[in-house]
């Protein structure tokens, strides 16, 4: 049986508990053209808006330029709107738009939507010739959620630093802070996850299964993966599903993504079974014997390296 977990957000909202087709990574184009167009990324789109129970939740962003093959899935899909939770992110790395309500105007068409239900600036990392700063984009995204346009807001790579002068100026707090997380990155930057759940602003981990990406050839000799192997028989479930839920345990929302619709489904079936508390912890110290692994923003954020893994 298949059940759904939501996060309840800090203005009361629900939010689907994993996020189960990443737009970016492995989909991410530098170009948005009839010939980048990418078919596999609309049939795994709509087939699992067409085949997966519940709320789906999908992840996308201007940076990624996948909007028209989200929008293809979307148009042609029977789940109703209310059943499918969108996540959009304002690009202020590139500025490919002069602030986030034109960029939002923009996907909003092209995704043949009305409102997204989660807004985020991408990145405290700005364009260095870029013309919008953090607080400026902010009160963009306050007034986007005061119009309806994006129901809950939020940011991602977010450092504490980073918070701490949003939360100085914001009228309404980010809702989220979408970072990189997995059992080998378990602080993008120093501390914070403890910063963020205290302020009750929900984390969302991306690249949680980085340890199956980047799996070491002497795997079996490494006590988090025969851990999660030992895990896998007794649930009878697979390695990213157990991780997957242990980041869930963790208090943490898992954003991740395939292009087979079986792990797209498994994603979304990790409430079918359950870790015991000691289990939660095991994984987490075996986890965090193991090197910081970080796949994105490592230009910026490996300097923080030898903190990550406490
Ligand atoms: N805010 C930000 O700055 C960022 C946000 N993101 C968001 O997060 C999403 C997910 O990030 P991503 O790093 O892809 O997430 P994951 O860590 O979940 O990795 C997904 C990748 O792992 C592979 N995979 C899935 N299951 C297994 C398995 N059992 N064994 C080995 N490999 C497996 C998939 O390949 P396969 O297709 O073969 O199943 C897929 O390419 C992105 O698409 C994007 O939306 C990502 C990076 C930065």
């Amino acid at each position: 049986m298949t059940t759904q977990q939501f996060f309840t957000l800090s203005n009361g909202n629900k939010i689907p508990a994993v996020a189960i087709v990443g737009t970016g990574t492995a989909w991410y184009k530098s170009e948005e053209t009839d010939a980048t167009f990418s078919q596999d990324l609309v049939n795994i789109v709509k087939e699992t808006l067409d085949t997966v129970p519940g709320v789906v939740h999908l992840d996308a962003a201007e940076i990624y330029r996948t909007y028209p093959e989200l929008g293809a899935a979307l148009k042609d899909t029977k789940k109703p709107r209310e059943e499918i939770f969108i996540t959009d992110k304002y690009s202020t790395l590139l500025q490919l738009s002069e602030n986030p309500t034109v960029a939002l105007e923009s996907s909003l068409k092209k995704l043949g939507v009305d409102y997204v239900d989660l807004y985020l600036i991408h990145s405290p990392i700005i364009d260095k010739n870029g013309t919008i700063d953090i607080e400026t984009a902010w009160k963009h995204l306050e007034a986007l959620y005061k119009s309806g346009k994006a129901k809950n807001i939020g940011v991602s790579n977010f450092t504490v630093e980073d918070l701490e002068k949003l939360l100085a100026v914001a009228e309404i707090k980010p809702q989220v802070n979408q970072i990189e997380f997995s059992p080998f990155l378990q602080n993008q930057t120093p501390g914070i996850v403890e910063f963020s759940q205290k302020n009750n602003i929900l984390l969302e981990a991306y690249s949680p299964l980085g340890p199956l990406q980047k799996r070491p050839a002497d795997s079996d000799k490494i006590g988090f993966y025969s851990y999660i192997a030992e895990l896998t028989k007794k649930y009878s479930k697979s390695e990213a599903q157990v991780i997957l839920l242990w980041v869930y345990k963790r208090g943490i929302l898992p954003v991740t993504t395939s292009s087979k619709i079986e792990r797209v489904q498994q994603a979304q079936d990790i409430f079918s079974f359950d870790l015991t508390d000691e289990e939660v912890k095991k994984i987490t110290q075996l986890g965090l014997e193991q090197p910081a692994l970080r796949l994105y923003w490592a230009d910026v954020y490996t300097k923080y390296n030898s903190e990550a893994q406490k």
